[in-house]
């Protein structure tokens, strides 16, 4: 995918919001970012003076210009001044979407405030934004201001705010993030709630306290945009976008008398601003009064792992190939046994914990914990859809392990919630033991998650081979996980030797 995105929005003379806070949030992200200007307004720190639309003539040229050398991969969409405005870019973007080889994605946030009132409370503006727009977007990014005036819907809570969300999508919108900023529920903390298809996610965080927060809107939108151009799914956009207006806002300072921009800052990288991702069973979820599945047990802070750095780990779903691995040498080790039956499964658990024993090292079982529990295995590695079904306190009580794989920035945090004994990254290539799609994160994006996670052994998984596990290495990364590096090598015992050095440093 191409990294350039549109921004199809008003001027701000101050340089906190529209188009100016649009570029500087793109060029965080590294992206290229072009624009159409809809409307110039004469606007400061204390409000807007003036608003002036652009012709629909000039925004068509603005769009020609660019569609005919600089097709975007994601259109971020602010201000529309007036119906003819909302219809012309509406024509054009489900142009692009049939015709453009490579269709692009929309992401509107909506814009309510004008100098003569609220650009959403004209009947005519509304009903176009629903009939011609909404049905064209990706994802619509309102506020809680925005939301009413364009649902009806007053947030008083939980429920109303996904009943305001199901509206929009009603209207056509693929998915809708809705900002908590200026809702103060429950007190003192900013949610936010995004709704992809069947997927829901909350994020939220201490309020920051700053007066100066002009351009959270349109900035939030925009690291949306560039996220998406950067290939990221949308529940990680959605923690990024978070993340750096939780950023911008700490470094937010006055330039006028009255309100001052949200500072534009770099990629986050500080643990600290990152937002909460809200669970049932937290306290959080609690407030917000999920529903707990039953048999839920929420439990965080697991046992230790003896070493931060797991080195070389052997992920192999035989007990004769787990004995190979260890007789080698390979310190971390896991059973990961998929349909097998149940007596041999049992059997196998027992006898890898025995060989952890006999060889000194660690063995994790995937899965079953029940087994792992009853044969007092020093681990189990859990996926992100066993949190909310295992009995996380009985692997707590009874002291094992606890590792949890993640594929991505939302994951990552959502694991961080239970404060596991280590982080699995993945799959950090394409690989044919386990259908990763959509879920390969690359290398630049395990550079990010391993300074994040620093308090925790860090492991990376796969596509990893011989050809790549010094790269993977370099990152920090703890420990570098393999299936088919060891399974299906030719000589295995080379292959973990030479893992070994690659991935602990040894001769
Ligand atoms: C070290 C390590 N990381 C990730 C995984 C994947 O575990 P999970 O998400 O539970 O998927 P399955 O392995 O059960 O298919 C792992 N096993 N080990
Ligand atoms: C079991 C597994 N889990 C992954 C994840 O990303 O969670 S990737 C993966 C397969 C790793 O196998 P190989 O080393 O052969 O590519
Ligand atoms: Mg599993």
């Amino acid at each position: 995918m191409n990294q350039v995105v549109w921004t199809i929005a008003g001027s701000d003379s101050g340089g906190g919001a529209g188009i100016q806070a649009d570029i500087k949030a793109m060029q965080s992200f590294n992206v290229h970012g072009c624009t159409v200007i809809t409307a110039l307004t004469a606007q400061n720190s204390l409000g807007v003076e003036a608003l002036n639309p652009i012709s629909t003539e000039v925004i068509e040229s603005q769009l020609l210009a660019l569609a005919s050398d600089m097709p975007a991969s994601v259109i971020k969409i602010g201000m529309l001044a007036n119906v003819q405005q909302i219809q012309l870019i509406s024509e054009h973007l489900k142009h692009y979407k049939a015709t453009w080889a490579e269709p692009p994605l929309v992401v509107y946030d909506p814009v309510a405030i004008a100098s003569s009132g609220d650009l959403l409370t004209e009947e005519d503006t509304v009903s176009a934004i629903k009939e011609c727009l909404l049905p064209l977007v990706d994802v619509v990014t309102p506020n809680t201001h925005e939301t009413q005036l364009l649902t009806g819907v007053y947030l008083i809570g939980p429920s109303a705010v996904k009943e305001a969300a199901k509206k929009l999508t009603g209207y056509g919108a693929k998915a809708v993030i809705i900002k908590g900023g200026h809702w103060d529920y429950p007190s003192g903390y900013c949610i936010d709630y995004c709704v992809q298809g069947e997927q829901e996610y909350w994020l939220g965080n201490e309020k920051i306290q700053t007066p100066h927060s002009h351009g959270t809107g349109c900035s939030m939108a925009s690291v949306i945009a560039a996220c998406l151009t950067k290939q990221y799914p949308l529940k990680d956009a959605f923690i990024l976008a978070k993340t750096y207006i939780n950023q911008g806002l700490k470094a937010a300072i006055r330039y006028g008398e009255g309100i001052g921009p949200v500072a534009h800052t770099c990629f986050p990288t500080n643990l600290a601003d990152y937002p909460q991702v809200i669970e049932a069973g937290s306290w959080l979820g609690d407030e917000l009064d999920f529903d707990c599945p039953v048999d839920f047990t929420m439990a965080a802070g697991f046992a230790e792992c003896d070493s931060k750095q797991l080195g070389l780990y052997a992920v192999v779903d035989t007990v004769d190939w787990l004995e190979k691995c260890l007789a080698e040498g390979v310190k971390t080790v896991q059973l990961r046994m998929k349909n097998a039956d149940d007596a041999a499964l049992e059997e196998s658990i027992a006898s890898a914990v025995l060989l952890g024993q006999k060889y000194d090292a660690q063995v994790y079982i995937n899965d079953y914990w029940q087994l792992a529990i009853k044969h007092g295995a020093y681990g189990v590695h859990l996926g992100q859809e066993d949190l909310q079904t295992a009995n996380l306190i009985a692997i707590k009580e009874a002291g094992l392990r606890l590792g949890v794989s993640t594929h991505g920035f939302y994951e990552m945090l959502r694991a961080h919630n239970y404060r596991p004994s280590y982080m699995a990254f993945g799959a950090i290539y394409p690989t044919t033991t386990k259908d990763m799609t959509g879920q390969i994160q690359g290398l630049e994006k395990l550079e990010k998650f391993v300074p994040l996670m620093a308090d925790y052994p860090t492991v990376a998984i796969g596509g990893i081979d011989l050809s790549r596990a010094e790269q993977v290495a370099s990152t920090g990364v703890g420990s570098v996980a393999v299936v088919r590096a060891i399974t299906e090598a030719e000589n295995y015992q080379a292959a973990i030797a030479k893992l070994k050095q690659l991935v602990e440093g040894q001769s």
